[in-house]
């Protein structure tokens, strides 16, 4: 059987704690009945804030999603105001973290060497790293394609062979994020199937996309991405089953 296909969702910082619950719960109803989830054709995980990660993580049991934080810090258990260790998250239960995200390289300052800090110490507690690349400004796939490489080099520089968990690099164009519409289908395969065939020569890993992506999406990048990484366009629930909906489409199609 094929890999299944991984699609994610980040919250970001939208939802108030009842409504994060609230889209948890109709989220986990979906996957328990949907054949896409039940029949191994789509694995998914979803990075809601902090704060809920508890409650989710109970919400879900007895289910495969697998439940992120959408930071970590880079240090160790310790006197550091305010962060939250890789070891609590992998302690409650977290399977996934994401690194590396446009908004906290340009909000929050973080840099490669940050990046990469955090990337090994999430793969030391077997916290597979939900890693963002992507290149700031629109230009031709090539060009992307190196710096997301560059990026992802860059990134995984701490990290010990063999990697303790799975790899998992979100493609976000940055310049494609919180935009109307996502890059162009032409432009995420291309650059996706670059760092696909990267990661397979490079201790392997999946490439998803993500950047203003929503229903109808997967299925018009034909087979070009392993996954998606979703943010406004599932916050009504009902487009994350139509997702779900396509995962079953391209499977049927694919057999
Ligand atoms: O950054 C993203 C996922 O983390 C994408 O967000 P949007 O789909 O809302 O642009």
């Amino acid at each position: 059987m094929t890999a299944p296909l991984l699609i994610g969702t980040s919250l970001k910082m939208y939802f108030g704690y009842q409504q994060t619950l609230d889209w948890c719960r109709q989220v986990t109803d979906i996957a328990r009945r949907h054949p896409a989830v039940t029949q191994g054709h789509a694995a998914l995980f979803i990075m809601p804030s902090f704060p809920t990660l508890a409650p989710v993580l109970e919400m879900v049991r007895g289910t495969d999603i697998r439940i992120g934080a959408q930071n970590l810090s880079d240090q160790p258990p310790g006197a550091w105001t305010g962060e939250v260790s890789a070891a609590m998250l992998a302690e409650m239960g977290c399977r996934c973290v994401e690194i590396g995200h446009a908004e906290r390289r340009r909000h929050f300052h973080e840099d490669e060497t940050l990046v990469a800090a955090k990337t090994a110490l999430a793969m030391t507690h077997g916290l597979s790293p939900v890693l963002c690349v992507g290149e700031g400004e629109e230009g031709d796939p090539e060009a992307a394609a190196s710096e997301c490489i560059r990026q992802m080099e860059s990134a995984l520089a701490e990290t010990p062979h063999p990697r303790e968990a799975d790899l998992i690099v979100a493609y976000e164009p940055h310049w494609a994020i919180g935009a109307s519409q996502p890059a162009s289908s032409e432009h995420i395969s291309a650059v996706c199937m670059k760092l696909q065939a990267y990661l397979d020569g490079h201790g392997g890993g999946c490439v998803i996309y993500g950047g203003s992506a929503g229903p109808g999406l997967l299925s018009r990048l034909e087979g070009s991405v392993q996954g998606m990484f979703l943010g406004r366009f599932v916050h009504d629930a009902r487009a994350f089953e139509q997702i779900l909906d396509e995962v079953m489409t391209l499977h049927a199609a694919s057999r």
